[in-house]
């Protein structure tokens, strides 16, 4: 069988910063036209390109391939992981693809890079921390120079549709840790949440406000609705609830976390490919494009689903959570200086056993 060409990026193209999380970088592509190719593309102090927002926003091609059109580039961090793409792709295409249908996914395809867009891509992070538009706790990381290729990721942005709106939501436990103590008043998510809240209250920091994901899989509408509420950036709760209520792919990762229940203090071992995989079900992203005409389809896809690795102190890290939440009781509740969130606590509490006859 002939393996098929491996894709490149043309030399000439022009990148613009979008986002970043702790291990990669997202880029859009600017199209630029063929006579005027640096038109609006603006130069910082240190002659650094940051072409401007509406060049971001353009829904024009230009120049730009058609393998790239609908698409944004991911480039990797230098971290401690430091996990080729190569084989961030090969676990993925084998482990993760196999688990939902294409269009549940952000797909992702190597590309290789031409020489110096890293070094050059670098420039742009370092100009736009001193320009103050890089997250704070961003600062000072840059792309791995070692790293030849990129990631062609689905575009889940509206940049395509500026009427439509996109809510990322990151769905986490869906169902507890078969760890936590039976009486728990906390799902796994909102007990962690409130030891984390707790921490950064004492040091003076903003705590994070945020949903139990026990009421995004609720069989209750309200409950959905209720979790709706609290999801950033969600201008449409009520729509947003229609959308997510029995959602199938929702359903799905949680049919996923629950063949893969063995995660907290028991279960394969910790380093081992099972309980990779179950925690990398237990923090993807999950993208719903929503059009603005309501009768328009709805794009939902999940996205950061890298294969974790237990190695470099992260399964001591999962186990020592789970041990903390269990020991200081962040499960029971017993910390709590403000009302929590959680599904567990009070009228919401999801039935244990919906099967049973009453
Ligand atoms: O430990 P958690 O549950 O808070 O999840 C971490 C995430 O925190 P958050 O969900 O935003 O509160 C955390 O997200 P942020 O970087 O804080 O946005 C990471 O996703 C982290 O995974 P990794 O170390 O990048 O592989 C996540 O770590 P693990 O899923 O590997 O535990
Ligand atoms: N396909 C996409 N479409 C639109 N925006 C995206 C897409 N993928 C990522 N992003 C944006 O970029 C951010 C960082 O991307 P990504 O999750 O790949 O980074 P990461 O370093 O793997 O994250 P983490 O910190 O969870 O490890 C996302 O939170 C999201 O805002």
């Amino acid at each position: 069988m002939t393996k098929p060409s491996l894709l490149e990026l043309p030399p000439g193209v022009q990148l613009v910063y979008l986002a970043e999380g702790g291990a990669n970088v997202i880029f859009r592509f600017v199209a630029t036209a063929p006579s005027k190719p640096t038109s609006g593309i603006k130069k910082d102090a240190k002659n650094i390109s940051i072409p401007p927002p509406s060049t971001i926003n353009s829904t024009e091609h230009g120049n730009l391939p058609a393998r790239f059109h609908g698409k944004l580039l991911r480039l990797r961090k230098e971290t401690a992981a430091d996990l080729p793409y190569t084989e961030i792709v090969r676990n993925f295409d084998t482990i993760i693809r196999p688990l939902f249908r294409p269009d549940e996914l952000v797909d992702q395809t190597l590309v290789r890079l031409p020489e110096g867009l890293l070094a050059r891509c670098n420039e742009q992070l370092r100009a736009i921390e001193r320009s103050g538009a890089r997250p704070a706790k961003r600062h000072g990381a840059s792309l791995c120079l070692t790293e030849p290729f990129g990631l062609l990721i689905t575009d889940m942005t509206t940049a395509g549709d500026p009427g439509a709106t996109l809510t990322e939501l990151k769905p986490k436990w869906l169902i507890q840790s078969p760890s936590a103590p039976a009486t728990a008043l906390r799902c796994r998510t909102c007990a962690l949440r409130e030891m984390k809240n707790q921490r950064a209250r004492r040091r003076g920091q903003n705590e994070q406000r945020s949903f139990c994901p026990l009421d995004l899989v609720s069989d209750r509408f309200e409950n959905v609705l209720h979790a709706t509420g609290r999801i950033k950036g969600c201008k449409d709760r009520t729509r947003l609830a229609r959308i997510l209520y029995r959602n199938p792919t929702l359903l799905k990762l949680q049919s996923h976390q629950k063949a893969r229940r063995d995660v907290g203090l028991h279960g394969p071992p910790p380093q081992s490919r099972e309980m990779s995989l179950a925690m990398t079900l237990r923090d993807c992203t999950m993208f719903v494009k929503i059009p603005q005409d309501e009768k328009s389809p709805v794009e939902i896809r999940l996205g950061d689903l890298d294969l974790k690795i237990g190695a470099g102190g992260k399964a001591e890290y999962w186990r020592d959570m789970e041990t903390q939440l269990i020991n200081h009781g962040w499960y029971r509740g017993c910390n709590n200086q403000t009302p929590s969130e959680c599904a567990l606590q009070g009228p919401r509490r999801p039935n244990p056993n919906p099967n049973a006859l009453t």
